[in-house]
């Protein structure tokens, strides 16, 4: 079978984005890792499956995959390359767009500049707390949020755990850049504390309008930005006090902008959306 698709990028995560509108696409979890493949296929973070509407309440729905072949809820850099791939084909000329996604609704707009700006709907943090309070732990109470303990390699880490669709744990580094993702990345993604497995984010915060961030993805090991794990990150920051309303988040792969007034309001998440390459791959 032969597939067209588009090689994408936002910040540096990239994706293969396939066109489904006009007939659906369904591929096996090894044709989804084959496409993410670096050396045997196209290498991408992410597949992104752009459909049609499922309901007049919204433009079209998307799917994602991670490069490990499993189908995921969320994922703010692909949701602003998905705006610039309909805009970019003609299947729209909407320049606010309403899309279905596993975990919600969320609404990405084209900027002026060409950046894009996704309303991802409001973080959550309790749903995840089960396993936690289930397990008697007890969090240490910042500002109006929690810190939760984890036992990472016999080593105690206090983790902010937060969803935007998907599940994030967020713990805060004094730098970035020496910070040990690799290695712990991988231990906290499939920590039993988390049974759907989690993306670990590491914060340093510069100031109370800038961090910088790390993720290691769940699915996809450390990729050069993660949109929810910024959203996440800032909104979880916000909650403990560290952090005003409107931060800077500096990824390896760019700058995102994320705003969040607290409470049930939405994350706003703004930055890049780049069209690398498209080709045909046969699968
Ligand atoms: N890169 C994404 C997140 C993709 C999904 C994530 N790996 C998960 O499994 O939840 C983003 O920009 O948000």
């Amino acid at each position: 079978m032969k597939l067209r698709f588009t090689k994408m990028q936002g910040a540096g995560n990239d994706f293969v984005v396939l066109d489904a509108t006009r007939a659906p696409i369904e591929l096996t979890p090894q044709q989804y890792q084959r496409l993410a493949d670096r050396r045997f296929g196209v290498g991408a973070d992410q597949i992104l499956i752009v459909g049609p509407a499922p309901s007049p309440q919204v433009d079209f729905s998307y799917r994602i995959v991670n490069a490990d072949g499993s189908e995921v809820e969320q994922c703010g850099n692909g949701a602003r390359c998905f705006v610039k791939f309909v805009h970019d084909r003609g299947l729209t000329d909407k320049r606010r767009i309403r899309v279905q996604t596993l975990s919600g609704v969320i609404e990405p707009s084209l900027q002026p500049d060409g950046r894009v700006t996704v309303d991802m709907g409001p973080p959550a943090f309790a749903p995840e707390r089960v396993p936690f309070d289930a397990a008697g732990l007890q969090p240490r109470l910042e500002g109006e949020g929690e810190l939760w303990p984890l036992e990472v390699d016999g080593t105690p880490v206090w983790v902010a755990v937060a969803s935007m669709g998907n599940p994030h744990a967020v713990q805060r580094v004094d730098d970035v850049q020496s910070a040990p993702v690799e290695r712990l990345g991988p231990l906290i993604e499939g920590h039993p504390r988390f049974p759907r497995r989690v993306n670990a984010g590491f914060m340093q915060i510069v100031s109370r309008t800038h961090i910088r961030l790390r993720v290691y993805e769940r699915g996809s090991g450390e990729t050069l930005a993660c949109g929810t794990g910024a959203c996440a990150a800032v909104a979880a920051g916000i909650r403990l006090g560290w952090l005003d309303r409107r931060v800077d988040v500096d990824t390896r792969g760019g700058r995102l902008s994320i705003e969040w007034s607290g409470g049930g309001t939405s994350v706003f998440m703004t930055g890049p959306a780049v069209t690398v390459f498209e080709g045909e791959i046969e699968l």
